[in-house]
């Protein structure tokens, strides 16, 4: 099995189930989408797999190897790396610095950053555009110029897997696409947590929809975002229509009350999401 797998996996914290049996697959190369309200679990899962959370019960399998069980954090921390939604704040390092801290997996104690590391942390400068800014002291950066350094941080760790949390939360349009299309274009495996479910359409090869700590559905976008399942899920009413120059699905929100609108009428919401059985969601006025 390669990729990256979620097997069963549970946590529980403070004696509180926050996830629940919840398998994801992510094949590898693919961008896969987790998302759902507010509290429903995708951080926590998130977690488990760059080891800020233990599961409880479960496996997060890499090429099917127990992440947790079978490798050190140090070991993992060469294979998985993640751009979270908040920048630290308490950098006081330049913005060079930074990126070189991600290479600490990859030397040793008494190897310190060698030309082959300087290469890396350079090309990576380059790739997210912020080389102009080695020089910068972290903390002075905006928040867009934080992210990207940031994920430069993240690709000299190398990883096969790239975990994102929100990680277009306080970028502006422009920056938001430019960040994930550069993600994208890596190729490297991917699994993400998505609020905006445009961009969650836009660039995930496939979304598992979390409720309450389980999944209660996956799939394509197209066929997973109906506008019965996010009235559902969200409370919110969905029109779907077709992006005029990507050829995707393209969704509108407004917050009239769900169901009472027709829905059925709608381009492309007349096939049933595939909740699986026995899950119960409850409809929010
Ligand atoms: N250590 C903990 N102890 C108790 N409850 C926790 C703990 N960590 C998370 N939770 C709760 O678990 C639930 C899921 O949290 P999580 O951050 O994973 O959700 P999320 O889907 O990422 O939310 P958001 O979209 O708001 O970022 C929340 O209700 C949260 O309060």
């Amino acid at each position: 099995m390669t990729g990256l797998r979620l097997e069963g996996l549970g946590v529980v914290a403070d004696g509180v189930q926050i996830v629940r049996d919840l398998t994801v697959g992510c094949p590898p190369g693919a961008f896969v989408g987790l998302v759902g309200p507010n509290g429903s679990g995708k951080s926590t899962v998130l977690k488990t797999v760059y080891r800020v959370v233990r599961p409880t019960s479960g496996a997060v399998l890499l090429d099917g190897t127990d992440l947790v069980r079978d490798l050190t954090p140090r070991q993992s921390a060469r294979r998985v790396a993640a751009l979270a939604q908040e920048s630290p704040d308490g950098f006081d390092f330049t913005v060079l610095e930074v990126v070189a801290t991600g290479r600490t997996p990859h030397q040793s104690a008494w190897s310190p950053t060698s030309t082959g590391d300087h290469e890396i942390i350079s090309a990576a400068l380059d790739t997210v555009g912020m080389a102009a800014h080695a020089g910068r002291a972290f903390a002075s950066l905006s928040g867009g110029e934080k992210q990207r350094v940031l994920l430069a941080r993240a690709l000299v760790q190398a990883p096969s897997v790239l975990i994102l949390d929100e990680p277009t939360n306080h970028l502006d349009i422009s920056t938001q696409l430019s960040l994930l299309e550069l993600v994208r274009s890596l190729g490297i495996t991917v699994l993400a947590a998505l609020h905006d479910l445009n961009l969650a359409t836009a660039f995930c090869d496939r979304l598992y929809v979390l409720h309450d700590g389980a999944v209660i559905c996956s799939g394509k976008p197209e066929d997973v975002l109906t506008a019965d399942l996010i009235g559902r899920v969200f409370g919110v009413r969905a029109d779907r229509s077709v992006h005029p120059v990507t050829g995707r699905l393209q969704l509108a929100f407004s917050s009239l009350p769900f169901p009472s609108l027709p829905s059925s009428s709608l381009p492309g919401t007349d096939e049933p999401a595939p909740v699986v059985a026995g899950a119960e969601i409850p409809i929010k006025q």
